[in-house]
């Protein structure tokens, strides 16, 4: 039996006035004992809103919320077995360190001395404790947090952004924080998150949150491998990620694709291909064959791989970025742009060393670095 499970649930917020689809529209989210679960989606796409319905501090429009088996509508907060750790926890700014965990003590009747100091050492938050929260840093402060949450020996953790704000140097540690305290409490931990990459290191099972609705939830192995939808493969390849609109191909010309570019808003209305970073290899090739001024097109090489010639703007190290004649439905530009794309190759023969900017190069992308989807941004199986 699932320890956190959402059926159909939905949710709005009653001011400003309720959207047509709803903020919340439908959401079913299984969690087992013992799963890490990352919730990825963009920013105000409702995932703190998510968390605290099932904390019980709002109530969904409709729907149904399982603890443990049991449906918890009109189960106040204090009586779920959920531990929140929210954005920016507020902190008493004159108490201590060790004051501030022990108010926490009081109010959740926790007496076990060895439990506190366990919690203390996993939070890495010994040397702070007579300190005052005043003076904390960013990172510092989310220890302390989390390990407020944490007196509250709950089954279900819910992380609302644990490691935004922090440093790349001091996230990986933090991370490692809780992914032991996951393993050591036992339970679930729900970390939300707009940061894929971050949902990547930490998560058993990502649940990426669009429109209202989960649209895909797996091991990050599958959902880098075979995006569903376009949101995956926006929110796991934040950086790098080259994405086109496209012309369906004919049937008579099915090899070839023809890649464009629109105004931002209309790229979550057609159909897009993600071409992924990584390039599978790179090469110069005559410049009397580059299509000047033709349209971007990407072919179908080999029956399994994909190409497309463009022009070498810059080199550094083995990242190249490339530009492609392209067409622009953006009025302001009839003339017609230049998209750049970029990748990253391992250049083992050294081929690539001697590439001028201005040459004509020709990519050719594996079948797994190319991805598809429909006009709704679902998958869609080009041939
Ligand atoms: N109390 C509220 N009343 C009305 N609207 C709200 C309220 N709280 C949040 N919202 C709106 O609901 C939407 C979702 O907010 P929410 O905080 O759940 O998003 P989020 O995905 O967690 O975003 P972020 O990653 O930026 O924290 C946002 O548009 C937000 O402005």
């Amino acid at each position: 039996m699932p320890q956190v499970q959402l059926s159909a649930v939905r949710f709005d917020y009653p001011d400003p006035a309720p959207t047509a689809s709803g903020l919340l529209s439908g959401i079913d989210l299984d969690i087992d004992d013992g799963q890490y679960v990352c919730l990825v989606g963009n920013s105000g796409s409702g995932k703190s809103t998510l968390l605290r319905l099932i904390a019980g501090l709002l109530r969904p429009d409709a729907g149904i919320i399982r603890i443990g088996g049991v449906d918890v509508d009109g189960v106040p907060p204090h009586r779920r077995d959920v531990a929140m750790v929210f954005q920016g926890d507020a902190l008493y700014p004159h108490l201590s360190v060790a004051r501030q965990l022990s108010v926490g003590r009081a109010q959740t009747n926790v007496r076990d001395s060895t439990r506190l100091s366990d919690i203390v050492r996993s939070t890495r938050i010994e040397g702070l404790l007579d300190r005052f929260a005043d003076g904390l840093s960013g990172g510092e402060l989310k220890r302390v947090g989390l390990a407020k949450a944490l007196i509250r020996n709950a089954g279900v953790r819910l992380l609302d952004e644990p490691l935004s704000g922090i440093d790349a140097s001091h996230r990986q540690s933090l991370a490692d924080i809780l992914i032991e305290v996951h393993q050591r409490g036992g339970g679930v931990t729900l970390h939300v998150t707009h940061d894929g990459q971050e949902a990547v290191r930490v998560a058993d099972s990502i649940a990426v949150l669009h429109d209202g609705r989960i649209v895909q939830r797996d091991n990050p192995e599958v959902l880098l491998d075979k995006p569903e939808h376009r949101a995956t493969c926006r929110l796991l390849t934040p950086w790098g990620l080259n994405e086109f609109a496209f012309t369906p191909a004919s049937k008579s010309r099915s090899n070839q694709i023809q890649l464009s570019k629109l105004p931002d808003q209309d790229m979550n209305t057609a159909p897009t291909v993600c071409i992924l970073p990584q390039a599978v290899s790179v090469e110069c090739i005559e410049s009397s064959s580059t299509p000047a001024n033709v349209p971007a097109t990407l072919q179908r090489v080999g029956g399994d791989r994909w190409a497309i010639v463009g022009n070498l703007v810059r080199r550094a190290s083995n990242r190249f970025t490339v530009s492609l004649p392209i067409h622009t439905h953006d009025r302001s530009d009839e003339a017609g742009t230049k998209a750049l794309l970029r990748f990253t190759v391992a250049d083992h023969d050294g081929s690539m060393k001697s590439a001028e900017p201005g040459r004509t190069v020709r990519m050719v992308f594996a079948d797994d670095a190319v991805h598809f989807f429909d006009a709704d941004g679902w998958r869609q199986d080009v041939h």
